[in-house]
């Protein structure tokens, strides 16, 4: 290795999300438009005599850095799957900027990056479809999170269909720093037979389309999270209110809330306002990430 690999896990962003089935193993499939922003926790490696992780930065405290971690399980996944692929062991370095059980994605996020580094590190081809079954396995979201790209992600998430354009928007992401189990979201869910996603406009380029897109559309896991947790409720309340707001609405099984902004300057207003209201709230303004970048 000449320099340490880092590899980025940036934050996914369920813009709609619809539940459609509940499935005999208790599984719900799901219809979602996911995208994800250039915000994102970072993994370096280091060669080492055996595999290792440590995690720093602002969302470390209470991360087990054990064999639980996802990053953990990634990587002992992959050597397992393909023993010889990759000769040292890795020093590896998680740095946690995102929140965690926040709905975007944090550890599917890691374990994905994990997997992209193993495979940067591998000193033979891997085959796509075979490293996506690996993380499929590893969590519903991991195989999305490999891609990093506007998707549209059906079943539990396994049937993966990337985008080939998007417009260029901002999202402003506020989390009360409540953290939310994704299946205790799920077990408060009522309706679970909803209607799937209206056809996505193709070509998809400008806001307005998406817009007009995003209003026929929902993320039924924000009732029952909004249950859970009402204070979700009034972040999506007052960042719909902020100035140049098209959407606002929960990410995922939440609690993270999303706002979308047709400019970073309108995104960093909302932003700061949003910290003024609640200083104790983890606010944050990005980019989302476009095809092919
Ligand atoms: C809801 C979503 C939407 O993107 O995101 P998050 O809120 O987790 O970010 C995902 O489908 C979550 O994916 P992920 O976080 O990988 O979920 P998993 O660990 O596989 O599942 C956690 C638990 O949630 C429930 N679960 C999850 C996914 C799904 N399609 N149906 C479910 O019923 C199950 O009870 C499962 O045991
Ligand atoms: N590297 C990791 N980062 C975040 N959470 C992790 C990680 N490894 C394991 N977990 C566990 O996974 C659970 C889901 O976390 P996360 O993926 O951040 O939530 P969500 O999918 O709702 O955004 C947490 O309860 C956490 O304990």
């Amino acid at each position: 290795m000449v320099e340490p690999p880092i590899q980025i896990a940036p934050a996914k962003i369920n813009l709609a999300l619809h539940v459609t089935r509940r499935r005999e193993d208790g599984f719900h499939d799901l219809e979602s438009l996911v995208v994800f922003a250039a915000l994102a926790d970072e993994i370096e490696a280091m060669p080492a005599a055996t595999d290792s992780l440590t995690i720093v930065g602002p969302f470390a405290r209470g991360l087990g850095a054990g064999e639980t971690n996802l990053v953990s399980r990634a990587v002992a996944a992959f050597r397992a799957r393909w023993p010889d692929a990759v000769a040292t062991g890795l020093a590896l370095r998680l740095t946690k900027n995102l929140p965690v059980a926040a709905g975007i994605g944090g550890g599917s996020a890691d374990a994905a990056a994990a997997l992209r580094l193993m495979v940067s590190q591998s000193r033979h081809p891997i085959a796509v479809p075979e490293l996506s079954d690996l993380a499929a396995r590893l969590g519903a979201d991991v195989p999305a999170c490999l891609i990093s790209a506007p998707l549209l992600a059906r079943g539990i998430g396994e049937l993966l269909q990337p985008l080939t354009d998007f417009p260029q928007l901002h999202v402003v992401l506020v989390n009360p720093m409540v953290p939310l189990a994704t299946a205790d979201v799920f077990r408060r869910l009522r309706a679970h037979d909803n209607y799937p996603l209206p056809a996505v406009p193709a070509p998809l380029t400008r806001p307005v389309q998406l817009g007009i897109w995003l209003a026929e559309t929902r993320n039924d896991l924000q009732p029952p999270a909004v249950k859970l947790v009402p204070v979700i409720g009034e972040i999506v309340d007052h960042l719909a209110q902020t100035q140049g707001c098209m959407l606002a609405r929960m990410s995922g099984s939440g609690a993270t809330v999303f706002g979308l902004f047709g400019s970073s300057g309108q995104a960093h207003q909302a932003a700061q306002l949003m910290r003024q209201h609640n200083p104790e709230h983890w606010v944050a303004a990005a980019p989302l990430l476009l095809p092919g970048t």
